[in-house]
């Protein structure tokens, strides 16, 4: 099981990217491939998650080219195009991949079955399954969970679904159903979520129309093929935002980075906290915002996250727990109970961490309350057990910043499936690590 052995180090400094957007990376792969015609991606994210998801529209059936680093060349198939794997489909480590396909494969002629890693195989499917069922879809999960066995075959009829959940996956599985649907398909939301398939299904021309926290598809004849462009992973940028925040250094650029504003809530709480940031150079990458972040040290206080905020920020948490422990006063987290159904419970795991390196946190049903320590060192340095979730194992990297003595974090190779070369992003940072087996 590989470690990360990270010294500390006081200054984080310089000017780096990140690789490409995990969301919109899955979603232009399935996108393309039901598309007519050949899309063109460019800032694909080579990560394990997406890919899986790759491996699986080969499975269906559909030609995935790869002419450069980061490009990626989906040559569709058109929406009756797809055909029966030859065997399971194994969706690597990603929530996001599995329920999305568990849309998609719902609509098709043919039978489809899903799998993943030990950490997938565990998480909750059913909140998918629900409404695609309510559509006419035929699918069995075990107790919940995966294996996702979907029958095809079935007529599909669009349907008015209020998210019980505030879930992009949830969402973007019922609005890929529904473009085999009969009808208009609505999704209401009871909270804004990540909105990239929206964005990227009116790229490919199909009429979608958003207002008031309802999403209504009208299915179309066809997707048409068009060429993409993948932000920065603002998600993978969120590690280094709180680098630049906790640290003494000069200050970090994060260039490229997707900003959509469904996805940066991490940026307006650390505002809250009294970040020193600068969101600057703005453009588009196709239906996405982009801009550069500049973030400077900064004194940081403890707040209480506001609740609205939490879809918005819902994979930065476990980077934002390691700036409330450098923060002055207590940070307090709830209604974010979402966070125990990631790749791993991120509410214990990132508490059991905490505590190891003298964090003083308490466990809430939906969050946690965070003790900040914002003179000297905030954290002892320690051993951490990552429990295998990538977020978990970069988060902890990030608290050398303010660390007495050396962090070891084990079970780090899961970094992989979002974050492809992030040691020597870190490094470039200033952040000194070294991977051992
Ligand atoms: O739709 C997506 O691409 C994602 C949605 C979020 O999950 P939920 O929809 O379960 O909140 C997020 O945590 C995940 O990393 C990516
Ligand atoms: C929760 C995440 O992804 P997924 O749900 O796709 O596994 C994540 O990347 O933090």
């Amino acid at each position: 099981m590989s470690h990360y052995i990270v010294q500390p180090v006081q200054g984080a400094a310089g000017s780096i990217r990140v690789p490409g957007d995990k969301s919109v990376s899955h979603r232009a792969l399935m996108l393309g491939g039901i598309a007519d015609g050949v899309t063109e991606v460019r800032g694909f994210l080579e990560s394990e998650d997406c890919l899986a998801t790759m491996k699986a529209m080969s499975a269906l059936g559909v030609v995935i080219e790869r002419p450069g680093v980061q490009e990626v060349r989906v040559r569709g198939v058109g929406m009756k195009g797809l055909r029966a794997a030859t065997h399971a489909l194994d969706m690597g480590n990603s929530g996001t991949a599995m329920r999305l396909m568990t849309g998609l494969l719902s609509g098709q002629a043919f039978d489809s079955e899903l799998i993943g890693d030990s950490s997938l195989m565990q998480r909750p499917m059913e909140r998918a399954a629900t409404p695609l069922r309510q559509m006419g879809a035929r699918i069995a999960t075990l107790n919940g969970r995966p294996p996702v066995k979907i029958s095809g075959g079935s007529n599909l009829n669009g349907i008015r679904y209020e998210l019980p959940v505030a879930s992009a996956q949830v969402k973007s599985a019922v609005l890929l159903a529904g473009l085999y649907a009969k009808g208009t398909t609505t999704v209401i939301e009871p909270a804004v979520t990540r909105d990239h398939t929206e964005r990227m299904l009116l790229g490919f021309g199909c009429a979608i129309d958003v207002a008031n926290g309802e999403i209504r598809l009208e299915p179309p004849a066809r997707l048409n093929a068009c060429s993409l462009e993948v932000p920065g992973d603002f998600s993978s940028s969120a590690f280094f935002l709180v680098a630049g925040s906790i640290s003494r250094g000069s200050g970090l650029t994060i260039k490229g980075v997707g900003i959509n504003p469904t996805r940066t809530g991490m940026l307006d709480i650390l505002a809250l906290m009294g970040a020193d940031l600068r969101v600057v150079n703005h453009r588009t990458a196709g239906a996405e915002p982009v801009a550069d972040i500049e973030v400077r040290p900064a004194k940081l206080k403890g707040i209480h996250v506001p609740e609205h905020l939490v879809p918005l920020a819902i994979d930065e948490f476990p980077a934002l727990f390691v700036a409330a422990a450098c923060a002055d006063g207590e940070t307090v987290v709830t209604g974010a109970e979402e966070l125990r159904v990631k790749e791993s419970d991120r509410i214990a795991v990132m508490a059991e961490g905490l505590r190891a390196m003298g964090v003083d946190c308490e466990v809430l049903p939906d969050g946690m309350r965070i003790q900040g320590r914002p003179e000297g060192h905030a954290f002892s340095g320690g051993k951490i057990d990552s429990h295998g979730d990538h977020r978990i194992a970069m988060s902890f990297t990030v608290a050398s910043l303010r660390s007495a003595g050396p962090i070891e974090i084990a079970d780090v190779a899961n970094v992989a499936t979002s974050f492809p070369g992030f040691l020597q992003t870190a490094r470039s940072a200033g952040l000194d690590l070294v991977e051992r087996p």
